[in-house]
């Protein structure tokens, strides 16, 4: 697998100063004829309370209006903010449905576990470009510091440099490529990631059950059996408007929980065919479904298409943290949703859909389309 070697993209914006200081390599000629929508076509977030999804009395409502959400879109939002406080305090979800999104209110993951990755993440990438490199990618390995879905030296590149990580199970942990700088940076991302997999699993069971699966399929298929983790790091750029930070892509998991570490947006989806931009509450988690999710269910909930762009004067930072079925797990759509229509997807071993995956260059949802079955 890996990716091929490309510059530094943080050094390449210290040292571009003017426009026609960004390499061609960035420049996408084609950018301007997507549409995107007016920066406030986000609004009216509905919100689900994960405190009534939990309490039989309000359980029912609560969690066919996650069924309606996921359906429509399958992304979501997690708000770790509570009214009138500096400090985020109960972690809120929200999908976004049709023209909204969804906030999932009361769900207690401890506020200090997300600031604590959030600074320590922001110190890394301030670190000197040599500190960084102690944790580079070797050649072949998609773990480490650098790029990922690079296949080819004349594709576009993105402007953006990354860290990527397994952190679940700790036996798939490659402890070479975790920072030692900042130094509690290892202990915040162990207790970030056992975190942020206790919520999946708690998430996706839910889901599980709105689609009329029974606790043995949730046990089987929606436990959490991989879990990587992405930090990535846009640097501002000469040339916003013409670059991408992130090409546009479908993530290939269960369940993403990306988590904005600035304040600074970026993050844009894509809704009857236009961009629309993504306004992410501070200490908010946004969550979308993934291609598995989407080839399990056979289609009833959706990943969703996303990109990031990026910013003329500041930097932006987001942590991407993905979930996985079991390395071992057959990728196809679940028995008990194939119904008369057949199944629309084929079925894999997972350790070949993610070769597949991490060796094609990101363009949308192309990666799933290529798993579909001919009609
Ligand atoms: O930076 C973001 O907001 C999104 C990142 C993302 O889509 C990813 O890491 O897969
Ligand atoms: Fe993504």
């Amino acid at each position: 697998m890996g990716s091929l070697p490309v510059p530094n993209v943080q050094s390449l914006s210290a040292a571009s100063h003017a426009a026609a200081d960004v390499p061609h390599r960035y420049i996408r000629p084609d950018l301007d004829t997507h549409p995107v929508a007016a920066s406030d076509a986000a609004v009216d977030i509905p919100i689900i309370d994960f405190g009534r999804l939990r309490d039989p009395k309000s359980h029912l409502h609560e969690s066919s209006k996650l069924h309606l959400a996921c359906q429509n879109w399958g992304f979501f939002q997690v708000n770790a903010l509570i009214p009138g406080s500096a400090f985020p305090c109960a972690i809120t979800t929200s999908v976004v449905s049709c023209s909204s999104y969804l906030q999932l209110i009361n769900h207690n993951v401890p506020t200090q576990v997300v600031e604590k990755i959030r600074f320590d993440v922001l110190r890394f990438f301030q670190l000197p470009l040599a500190e960084k490199r102690q944790v580079a990618q070797a050649a072949g390995d998609l773990q480490g510091y650098g790029q990922l879905f690079v296949v080819s030296e004349e594709q576009k590149l993105d402007w953006a440099d990354m860290l990527y990580l397994n952190t679940q199970p700790d036996t798939e942990r490659a402890m070479r490529f975790w920072p030692t700088q900042p130094p509690s940076f290892s202990v915040a991302l162990d207790n970030y990631s056992s975190e942020l997999k206790n919520l999946a699993e708690c998430l996706m069971e839910i889901m599980a059950k709105n689609l009329g699966l029974g606790m043995d399929v949730v046990t089987e298929k929606f436990k959490v059996g991989i879990q990587s983790i992405r930090f990535n790091y846009y640097p501002p750029c000469a040339q916003a408007h013409k670059v991408l930070g992130f090409s546009q892509h479908s993530d290939s998991d269960l369940i993403t929980f990306v988590l904005q570490v600035n304040q600074v947006q970026g993050l844009q989806i894509k809704r009857r065919g236009e961009w629309v931009p993504v306004r992410a509450h501070h200490g908010a988690f946004i969550v979308n479904l993934g291609d598995i999710f989407e080839i399990y269910s056979n289609g009833r909930y959706k990943s969703i298409e996303h990109r990031v762009v990026v910013n003329t004067e500041m930097e932006r930072l987001s942590i991407a943290t993905f979930h996985s079925p079991k390395s071992d797990a057959v990728i196809g759509p679940l028995q008990e949703m194939i119904g008369g229509s057949g199944a629309k997807y084929r079925s894999v071993d997972h350790e070949s859909f993610m070769k597949l995956f991490f060796s094609s260059k990101l363009d949308g949802k192309s990666f799933l389309d290529s798993m579909r079955c001919e009609s």
